[in-house]
C-alpha cells in the first residue's frame, strides 16, 4: 500500500533500551507509514553507543540502530526533524521532556504517567513529584485507543494509559458507559509479569525474590487512573507474578437490580468490529494467549447482581508499545491495527 505524506511520519523513540521501548522500536520498524530518525537513552547512559540488538539480541533482525545520548544536539535534531516523539521514560523524565518538544510543534506519545491524571495535586501523592505542567496536563488526551478514538486523533500530547488501567478498563468500560453498574466500589484484582517493573535490576525484580505477591495495596497510582476513566471509586491491588510479560485482570462489580444478560450482551457488543479486541460472553481469558500480542481478551460472567470480567494483555504491547501504534494510526487516519498484525 502507498501511503501519502499526510499518511507516513518520522519518529523518534526516547528510552529505546527499555522493555517498552524495544517493543516500541519493533514495531515503529515494522510499520510501512513509520520512518524510524533515531533511539534515544539519557545523556551519559552507559548504553549510549551500544546497539540495541546486542542489548535485545532477540530482535536483532530488525533493529540494527546504535542508542543515542539524548544531548542537546540530539534534542535539536528531532524538533527539527521529527513529526512525533515517542517518550518511553519515567514519569519524571517525560515530563520534563514533552514540554520541550511540544513547544517545538512536535506530536508527543507518551507512555509514561507524567500525563495521565487530571489534578497536579495528584501527582506528590501517587507519583512522588509536583507537576510542573498544568497547561500540557490539561491538553493531553488519554490514550485508550478504542474508546477515544476522535480525542487521540487531534491531539498532540497522548498519555498512554498504564498497562493494569488499560486490562481493568477495557473490561469495565462497556458496562459503565451502558449505565449496568451500581456505585458500589469496584474491586479490581491484577497479576502482572515482572518486565511490568522495568529492565532495572531491583531487589523487587531479582529472581531469586520473585514469589506471587500483592503490592501497592490502596496506593498504587493506577488507582486514580482507573478512577478517574471510571468516574466511580475502585479497589485495586496489583501483584507481581515470576513470568516475564502478560497481565490478568479479575474485576468484580455490582450491577443494577434489573439489568438482564442481554443487556451485558449489548453492552459488550460496543466491540463488535474492533480489530484488537476478542470479547466472549464466558470466557477464561489467558496470559499464553496474548504474549507478544497487541489484542485485549475478555470474558465476562454474571450470577444475579455479580459481574465478573476478566481480562489479559501483553503489558508491554496492549499495556504499552502496541497501543501507542493504535494511537498513531489514529493520528495518521490508518486503520487502527495497521502495523500491529
Ligand atoms: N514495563 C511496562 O509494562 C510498562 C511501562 N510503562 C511505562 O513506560 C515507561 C518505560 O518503562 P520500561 O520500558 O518498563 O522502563 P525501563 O526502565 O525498562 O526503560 C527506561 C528507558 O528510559 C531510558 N532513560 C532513563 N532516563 C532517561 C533520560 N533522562 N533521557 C532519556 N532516556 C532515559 C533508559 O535508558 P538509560 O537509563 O540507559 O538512559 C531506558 O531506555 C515508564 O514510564 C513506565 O512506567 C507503561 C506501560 C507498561
Ligand atoms: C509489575 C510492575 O511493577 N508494574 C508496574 C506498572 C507498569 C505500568 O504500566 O505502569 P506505568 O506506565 O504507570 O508505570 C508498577 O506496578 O509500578
Amino acid at each position: 500500500m502507498q501511503y501519502t505524506a499526510a499518511q507516513s511520519q518520522s519518529v523518534a523513540i526516547i528510552g529505546a533500551s527499555g522493555y517498552v521501548g524495544v517493543e516500541l522500536t519493533r514495531l515503529v520498524q515494522q510499520h510501512p507509514a513509520l520512518n524510524l530518525l533515531g533511539c534515544y537513552v539519557s545523556e551519559h547512559s552507559s548504553d549510549a553507543g551500544s546497539l540495541l540488538s546486542d542489548l535485545h539480541p532477540q530482535y536483532a533482525h530488525l533493529v540494527k540502530l546504535p542508542l543515542q545520548g539524548l544531548s542537546s544536539h540530539e534534542k535539536d535534531f528531532i524538533k527539527g526533524s521529527a513529526d512525533t516523539v515517542f517518550l518511553c521514560t519515567d514519569h519524571g523524565v517525560s515530563v520534563e521532556l514533552a514540554p520541550e518538544f511540544l513547544a517545538a510543534g512536535l506530536k508527543v506519545i507518551d507512555l509514561s504517567g507524567g500525563f495521565r491524571l487530571n489534578r497536579v495535586e495528584d501527582y506528590p501523592a501517587f507519583y512522588g513529584f509536583e507537576h510542573e505542567q498544568n497547561q500540557w496536563l490539561e491538553q493531553a488526551i488519554y490514550g485508550l485507543a478504542e474508546w477515544y478514538p476522535q480525542e487521540i486523533a487531534a491531539a498532540q500530547l497522548v498519555a498512554v494509559p498504564g498497562c493494569y488501567p488499560t486490562a481493568a478498563l477495557m473490561a469495565l468500560l462497556p458496562v459503565k458507559q451502558a449505565g449496568l453498574l451500581s456505585d458500589n466500589k469496584i474491586i479490581i484484582n491484577a497479576v502482572s509479569g515482572v518486565t511490568g517493573a522495568g529492565r532495572k535490576a531491583s531487589l523487587t525484580n531479582h529472581g531469586a525474590e520473585l514469589s506471587l505477591q500483592a503490592y501497592g495495596l490502596f496506593e498504587h497510582r493506577h488507582t486514580p487512573e482507573i478512577a478517574q476513566q471510571l468516574q466511580q471509586d475502585v479497589l485495586f491491588t496489583p501483584h507481581l507474578a515470576q513470568f516475564p510479560r502478560g497481565i490478568l485482570a479479575t474485576v468484580y462489580a455490582e450491577l443494577n437490580d434489573d439489568v438482564s444478560d442481554t443487556d451485558l450482551d449489548k453492552a459488550y457488543q460496543c466491540y463488535a468490529g474492533q480489530p484488537l479486541v476478542r470479547c466472549e460472553r464466558q470466557a477464561r481469558p489467558a496470559i499464553k494467549n496474548v504474549v507478544q500480542q497487541p489484542f485485549v481478551d475478555i470474558g465476562w460472567h454474571r450470577q444475579g447482581n455479580q459481574l465478573i470480567a476478566l481480562s489479559a494483555i501483553d503489558n508491554l504491547l496492549k499495556g504499552a508499545a502496541s497501543q501507542a501504534i493504535q494511537c498513531v494510526n489514529l493520528q495518521l487516519g490508518l486503520a487502527l491495527e495497521e502495523g500491529l498484525l
